[in-house]
């Protein structure tokens, strides 16, 4: 049996620009999602998650056989295209096609929300799975496996700023294909949960035809690179008021694409009057969380008492990425 653990995120900033290979800024935050997978005696795969639905879900399948379980399509689809991606990738690294494997998925990190899970989810999974059939991938390797299963389930439309801020730990600087860590200062940020959740592959799609359609909509795509590089200067010289401000207008360059959410804006507007540095959405965004930045209490205070905030946390960053348990 082998098991693993993998970060979720935050965006500091530079979602969705980050698709048009414009740079991003994401976090690794210290919410986990862990991956047990155990090698079986026959080619079937079974993956039980507990997360997914009301009794958790468990779904067997072999190389001839659809999935077996009782659940509507879309929950099945949902619970089992990530981590039958990453199985596939961990077999392909381990050149062992057909091996049979047990993985069981349980996670800290909410689903849909922006912090990643998904990410974490495939790259727990791809580390496990490729250490049970024999493999030690380092953290790149992962990142690389991981990012192409999610790619595959978001048919095509993902960069590799989650997975691979996932699976080295820390924040990181992804734009296109290159990918590299960076030195960041103690950053307060506090995380507001709406407790809804957004699609990922329809909020890109949206972006995708406002860009098509308008000029406008794709300079305020570029404009995010833009800010984004200001952003790596603000962060070098540890100066957490600039990157509050850059969130900021991150965020309203966000919600001109059209990808936030009412609950999301109060949230982000709560943040703000409580005094936190900046505050923006994290992820796809369409509803789930927000991340400001305040060293101070104040923000969670507040969070707590806006009636659209469904939980708020402080999220330290994870210093670790992908580890073998
Ligand atoms: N604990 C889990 N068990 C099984 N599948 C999970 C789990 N957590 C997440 N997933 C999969 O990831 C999907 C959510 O991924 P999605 O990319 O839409 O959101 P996210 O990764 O949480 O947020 P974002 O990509 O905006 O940061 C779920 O629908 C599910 O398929
Ligand atoms: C919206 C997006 O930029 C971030 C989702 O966490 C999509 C991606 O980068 O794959
Ligand atoms: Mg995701």
């Amino acid at each position: 049996m082998a098991t693993a653990s993998a970060p979720g995120k935050v965006y500091l900033f530079g979602e969705h620009a980050v698709v048009y290979g414009e740079p991003a800024v994401p976090c690794a935050i210290e919410r986990r999602a862990r991956a047990e997978v155990t090698e079986r005696d026959d080619d079937h795969v079974r993956i039980d998650t507990a997360d997914l639905g009301l009794e958790g879900f468990v779904a067997e399948y072999g190389p001839e056989s659809a999935p077996t379980v009782e659940a509507p399509d879309s929950l099945l689809e949902a619970g089992l295209a990530y981590i039958d991606a990453a199985v596939r990738e961990a077999r392909d690294a381990a050149d062992a096609p057909d091996a049979g494997l047990n993985v069981s998925v349980e996670s800290d990190i909410p689903l849909g929300a922006g912090l990643g899970s998904s990410a974490a989810v495939v790259v727990a999974t791809v580390a496990a799975a490729a250490h049970e059939l024999g493999l030690d991938l380092d953290s790149r390797d992962v990142a690389e496996r991981a990012y192409r299963a999610e790619r595959d389930v978001q048919e095509g439309e993902a960069s590799r700023a989650d997975t691979f801020a996932s699976a080295t730990g820390g924040a990181v600087r992804v734009e296109g294909d290159d990918c590299r860590s960076l030195e960041a200062p103690e950053l307060p940020f506090v995380v507001g949960y709406d407790g809804g959740s957004g699609n990922t592959g329809e909020l890109v799609a949206g972006v995708r035809r406002l860009r098509e359609e308008y000029g406008f909509a794709a300079d305020t795509v570029s404009a995010i690179g833009d800010l984004v590089r200001d952003g790596e200067h603000a962060l070098a010289e540890g100066d957490v008021e600039e990157l509050g401000r850059l969130m900021d207008f991150n965020h309203g360059l966000l919600e001109a694409l059209g990808v936030s959410a009412r609950s999301l804006d109060a949230m982000v507007w709560a943040a703000r009057q409580a005094g936190a540095h900046g505050a923006k959405l994290t992820g796809a965004g369409g509803g789930g969380c927000i991340v400001a930045l305040d060293p101070t209490e104040q923000t969670e205070t507040a969070l707590d008492l806006t009636a659209e905030c469904e939980q708020v946390f402080r999220a330290e960053l994870a210093t670790d990425g992908v580890r073998l348990e």
